[in-house]
């Protein structure tokens, strides 16, 4: 086994510190055959399906993998954009916004990238990048605000295992959720009382995660329970009574039990029950992507509707809106509390290679 390092390392080479945003990953087009792909690594995460291997095996490439990919690129072809898919120019944005911000602050011996935990690009050919720039503290930001296995965890299986392979580890620090971090709540609270000044309010304002299988829970996986303190905090600060707003799980994907109530099913009974319209607003997505802009603003909407609602507005995820950016670069830097950006400049660069050289010297080497 040989690790993976720099053999032309020089003790004169600057360091720096990094910060890698992450978010789940895409496919790299809507065809049959690149979602086969994505989903096939996707789906096959033990920390997202949690059924026996073998077993697993037989469903994903007997059943799954065979009807699904067609299925689901034709859902992707309704969000492309002419940059590609949504979730990886809007993660794109959001690196540079905060790029921009640290390194105005920092300078360049900062340097922030981002990465798909499936698909591109990969974590570890950000990581060789980095450990090229002399990254010797990283900082991982999944952008996930809830904590659960099925993400968060699933990010940090994938860097701890690409560490398996490396010679020279940096320090590392990991920010598994920021459910209540009060920035996320302002900045979500910004967008949804302009979305009111400009639109007007509806009767309910419907705050809609991604689901996770009911079972998570029950093992212990504390995702529920983040989803409905952010809902609980964001309402607060909102000033909204109980029957103003309701935390619904959308994105079922099988057959067993997943969180409820479901998005798809509050919206079809909401007009009988006599709400006429409702605001949608998806915290736990830091980007818009296939969930959002099509389940939630294409399908959710016309279930809404043709079970006789008459008011449906989607309200825009956080994006790389300015107060996201504000908001992430605050969580990144409460996390840098103590890692002082190295210093780079050309004169102490310059001592460490002469030390380095004369040790050699000293040694014969
Ligand atoms: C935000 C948190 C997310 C959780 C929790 C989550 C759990 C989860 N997802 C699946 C299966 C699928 N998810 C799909 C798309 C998708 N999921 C998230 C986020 C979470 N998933 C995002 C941001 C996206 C969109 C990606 C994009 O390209 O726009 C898909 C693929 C689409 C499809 O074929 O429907 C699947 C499949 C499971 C099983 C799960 C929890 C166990
Ligand atoms: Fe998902
Ligand atoms: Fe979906």
């Amino acid at each position: 086994m040989t690790y993976k390092g720099e053999e032309t390392f020089r003790h004169g080479q600057p360091s720096r510190l990094g910060i890698l945003v992450t978010n789940l990953g895409t496919p790299d087009a809507p065809t049959t055959s690149a979602l086969r792909r994505y989903l096939a690594e996707f789906l096959w995460d033990p920390r997202v399906v949690e059924v026996p291997r073998p077993l697993w095996w037989l469903i994903l490439h007997g059943v799954i993998l065979r009807i699904r990919p067609s299925r689901s690129a034709e859902a992707y072809r309704s969000v492309w954009q002419p940059g590609g898919s949504p979730l990886l120019i809007h993660t794109a944005d959001q690196c540079e916004g905060i790029r921009a911000a640290l390194q105005k602050k920092y300078g360049d011996n900062l340097v922030v990238g981002f990465a798909m935990r499936y698909g591109n690009p990969s974590i570890a050919s950000v990581l060789d990048q980095m450990q090229q720039q002399g990254v010797r503290q990283l900082l991982v930001l999944p952008l996930y605000p809830q904590y659960s296995a099925s993400t968060s965890g699933s990010t940090f299986d994938a860097i701890a295992k690409d560490f398996t392979r490396r010679r020279w580890l940096p320090d590392f620090r990991f920010i598994s959720h920021y459910h209540d971090f009060s920035p996320y709540i302002e900045a979500m609270a910004t967008r949804i009382e302009r979305h009111w000044a400009a639109n007007g309010r509806n009767q309910k304002l419907v705050l809609s995660y991604h689901g996770v299988p009911k079972k998570y829970l029950l093992r212990g996986d504390p995702y529920h329970c983040e989803c409905h303190k952010t809902s609980r905090l964001l309402a607060e600060r909102l000033g909204l009574s109980a029957d103003e707003f309701m935390t619904t799980f959308q994105s079922r994907f099988g057959r067993e039990e997943w969180l409820q109530p479901y998005t798809d099913e509050t919206m079809k009974s909401l007009p009988g029950k006599g709400v006429e319209s409702v605001d949608v607003f998806c915290p736990g997505f830091s980007s818009d992507c296939l969930e959002t802009i099509e389940e939630i603003n294409e399908e959710n909407r016309e279930y809404f509707t043709e079970s006789g609602g008459k008011g449906f507005a989607y309200i825009p995820a956080l994006n790389a809106s300015e107060e996201h950016i504000e908001a992430l670069v605050a969580l990144i830097e409460q996390n840098l509390e103590g890692w002082a950006a190295p210093s780079n400049d050309p004169e102490t660069l310059r001592n460490r290679e002469q030390r380095a050289e004369s040790v050699k010297e000293q040694l014969g080497w």
